[in-house]
């Protein structure tokens, strides 16, 4: 691509450019620049990217986009090597890549889902409506980047804007028309999607966590708020939130087009006369367009929320109320979020991925709607993340549950038993003695287990679908549900503790 149209947009302070070729690449990683790239240094929050533009020139990185011009050296220069010197490297980065890619969002119908809980839920359920439809999706998120058939693995929520702009170009070159996103508020705040071209914006909820990272719950909701700015036919608000409600009414004063859902409010899109079973709901669902009662196969209000939310975002993209309710009835269970484990014993063991305080309140909620005996929680809670949230979290697990085992969730670089002192620091002395501290995960699921009878629930939750725990030196296989399975001696005894 030509210098001129690759730079469209950038707000530029300073450059030299004398380069004609074509760009071959946009990347902020040195160690992956391709001869005649574009190398875009980024002051990270563990490394400053502007110390590796020596590493990116010697792996053939003709211009270099910077927003520090010390590290620019003359010898640089003299060598040829050009540079744009820009205000925000990070915003660069999102306009370079998707001017590279040739803006394929414009060329998309996409759809972005933003919120503390409930972000892959709602995009599966979404994904799998459109699907039954016989249209093909890109599906971005924690779980999996998926375009059509397609699956790349996820490291993160929301990918970094070069990787999205790869993504979406491949998806209009197979002529995919609907692209579903989670839209992270750490994308949002580090202007990963700011350059993307929005249909509809979905707002789930806000609740606690990422306080590590937004310096107040404020900042952490204005940056979720800029997701419903960039979208062009709608957006989609849960008002039962409070700050859903708060969202919806400055949207309206700014004209921005929105659907409020509700299920206790008067709202565009409602569920009411909701009945709950062990495995799904029915429901009147009333929308602009339709009314109608629906069956779906996910358990408790959190699904009713997640659909009402897809089926907003159905209806802002024009789809028929026929083909939207015919579509409910197929939606399929996401992995990770209460999975059943199945198993041969009489009680029941459910798999979550609960790692905030709301969403750990509604799933021990849920379980213990349908169980007749008792319920107890595994969960830990991360390392390098949030610290807020933990003795929230074990003041709901401890007030809520028959019983819990605190453990270890992905400790990273923290000790694993300081962090497990922070969940108990939430946990009254009335509560202690249903609680349990066991640090080795695989060891506190055996002894959930050990304490089930008859008709009761063990709820392990915070991982979900992940195989792995992250370690402070090395990653390891663990996958909550086939731990169980060993534990039961439900497998061959091979496999049996190889964690
Ligand atoms: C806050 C955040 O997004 N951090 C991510 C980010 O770090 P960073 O931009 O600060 O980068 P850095 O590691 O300090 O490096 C600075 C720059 O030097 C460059 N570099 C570095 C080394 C080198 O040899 N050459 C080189 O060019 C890097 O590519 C980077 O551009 O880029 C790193 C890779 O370069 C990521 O590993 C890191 O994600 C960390 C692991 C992370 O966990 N992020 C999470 C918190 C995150 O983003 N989560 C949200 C989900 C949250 C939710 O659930 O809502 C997400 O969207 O997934
Ligand atoms: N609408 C909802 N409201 C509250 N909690 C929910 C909702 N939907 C799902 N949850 C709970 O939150 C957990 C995480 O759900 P999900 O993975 O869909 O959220 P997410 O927003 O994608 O999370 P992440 O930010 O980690 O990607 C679920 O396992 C469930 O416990
Ligand atoms: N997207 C979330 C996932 C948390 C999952 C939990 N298992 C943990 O590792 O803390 C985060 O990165 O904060
Ligand atoms: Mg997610």
């Amino acid at each position: 691509m030509k210098l001129i149209q690759l730079l469209k947009g950038v707000n530029i302070i300073d450059k030299k450019i004398e380069i004609t070729n074509d760009i071959t690449c946009i990347e902020n990683n040195s160690k992956k620049i391709i001869k005649g790239g574009c190398f875009v240094a980024i002051k990270g929050y563990k490394v400053d990217g502007h110390l590796y533009i020596k590493n990116a020139i010697e792996r053939g990185a003709r211009l270099i986009i910077l927003d520090n011009k010390k590290y620019f050296d003359q010898d640089f220069e003299n060598n040829g090597i050009n540079y744009v010197l820009v205000d925000d490297s990070r915003e660069a980065l999102a306009i370079l890549s998707n001017n590279f890619y040739g803006n394929p969002t414009s060329k998309l119908k996409l759809i972005g889902i933003t919120g503390t809980n409930g972000k892959t839920s709602s995009a599966s359920i979404l994904n799998n409506m459109i699907n039954y439809l016989g249209l093909k999706t890109g599906l971005f998120g924690t779980i999996e980047n998926k375009i059509d058939d397609k699956v790349y693995k996820s490291s993160v929520t929301t990918p970094e804007s070069h990787e999205l702009g790869r993504m979406f170009s491949e998806m209009v070159d197979k002529k995919i028309n609907y692209a579903i996103m989670e839209v992270s508020s750490h994308s949002l705040a580090l202007n990963r999607v700011n350059a993307l071209d929005y249909n509809v914006g979905i707002f789930t909820n806000l609740t606690e966590d990422h306080l590590d990272f937004h310096n107040s719950f404020e900042d952490y909701f204005s940056e979720k708020k800029k997701l419903f700015y960039l979208t062009t036919d709608g957006n989609v608000i849960n008002i039962d939130d409070e700050y859903g409600e708060r969202l919806y009414f400055e949207l309206r004063e700014n004209g921005v087009k929105s659907f409020s859902t509700s299920i206790n409010k008067k709202a565009d899109i409602m569920a009411q006369n909701i009945e709950l079973n062990e495995s799904g709901s029915s429901f009147d669902l009333i929308t602009p367009i339709f009314s109608k009662r629906v069956n779906i196969n996910l358990p408790g209000n959190i699904y009713i929320y997640n659909v009402m939310g897809a089926v907003g975002a159905m209806i802002a993209l024009d789809f028929k109320a026929d083909d939207i309710t015919e579509s409910l009835s197929r939606i399929k269970s996401v992995r990770g979020r209460l999975e059943r484990v199945e198993n041969k014993q009489n009680f029941n063991i459910i798999v979550d991925y609960a790692h905030t305080p709301d969403a750990l309140e509604k799933v021990i909620e849920i379980a213990k709607e349908f169980t007749k005996g008792k319920v107890g929680v595994v969960f830990g809670c991360g390392g390098d993340r949030d610290k807020f949230k933990r003795p929230i979290m074990g003041t709901i697990a401890s007030e809520n549950a028959d019983f819990v085992i605190v453990t270890s969730d992905n400790p990273r670089s923290e000790n694993p038993l300081l962090i497990i002192d922070d969940i108990v620091e939430g946990i009254t002395d009335i509560n202690k003695s249903k609680v349990l501290l066991e640090p080795d995960r695989f060891l506190a699921i055996k002894k959930g287990i050990d304490k089930m009878d008859l008709n009761d629930t063990l709820l392990i939750a915070g991982k979900g679908h992940e195989t792995y725990q992250i370690l402070n030196d090395k990653t390891i296989d663990f996958d909550d549900r086939e731990v169980v399975h060993n534990i039961l001696g439900e497998v061959k005894k091979d496999d049996c503790r190889k964690y």
